[in-house]
């Protein structure tokens, strides 16, 4: 398995309708993104597929992983990666679903605890947040910087920090030992699909200047 470090982008319904989606997360893979989640919340089975199929479909072309929000069902029928908060069903259901090498991913918010679950259950990855002011998630629980600190002492497990993350204090999380900055709004709520590559590729950056 590739190393997981660098820029996770995450796709966002509002922001990437009336058809940006494959130009700005194909913009997002050009700038360098390693991981591409696909979140979409809505009941449209259909659309959820073709999407995604579409999404794996550009991944695969760029080197990328794509890692399905919340659908345990859908990352099996496309063998890819899953992302799961605490609401989302079981992590070791989900890694004997989905075998051993897929990317499985667990919010484990601000608290540690979680995260020593979530490793004992089959995680590749662990997720802290939001660490920042979120638009898209302005209510999901804080976290604080130095907590990033703590689960790289205690873990080895690659950590990724989500919530408010910015080109301007994404280095602050790295620097704490963040493997992944996991970026909607930062990188998305742009004019157009050159500025998504721009910023892609500045967050890339970041991680290959520490
Ligand atoms: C990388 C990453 N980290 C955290 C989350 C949040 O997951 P969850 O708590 O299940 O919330 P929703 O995204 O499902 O609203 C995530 N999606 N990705
Ligand atoms: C989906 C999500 N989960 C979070 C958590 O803290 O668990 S924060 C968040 C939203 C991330 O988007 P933005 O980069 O626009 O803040
Ligand atoms: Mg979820």
């Amino acid at each position: 398995m590739k190393t997981l470090r660098g820029l996770y982008a995450i796709t966002d319904s509002q922001l990437l309708a009336d058809g940006r989606l494959l130009p700005y997360v194909e913009a997002a893979l050009k700038g360098g993104a390693k991981l591409l989640q696909y979140r979409d919340k809505s009941e449209d089975a259909a659309r959820r597929l073709r999407q995604a199929e579409a999404l794996r479909e550009l991944c695969l072309r760029h080197g990328a992983q794509l890692i399905i929000n919340d659908d345990a069902e859908l990352a099996a029928r496309l063998g890819v990666g899953l992302h799961l908060g605490q609401e989302d069903g079981s992590l070791a259901v989900a890694r004997a679903l989905l075998g051993r090498d897929a990317i499985i991913g667990a919010t484990c918010h601000a608290r540690l605890e979680l995260a020593e679950q979530a490793r004992q259950e089959g995680a590749s990855y662990i997720a802290f947040g939001r660490f920042f002011d979120s638009q898209t998630k302005p209510g999901a629980p804080a976290a604080t910087p130095e907590l990033l600190e703590q689960a790289r002492a205690r873990f080895r497990l690659p950590i990724v920090a989500i919530g408010g993350v910015t080109l301007d204090n994404a280095p602050a999380l790295i620097n704490r030992g963040a493997s992944m900055v996991a970026v909607i709004h930062a990188l998305f709520a742009a004019e157009n699909a050159a500025e998504v590559e721009r910023r892609a590729r500045a967050f890339s950056q970041l991680f290959a200047d520490i």
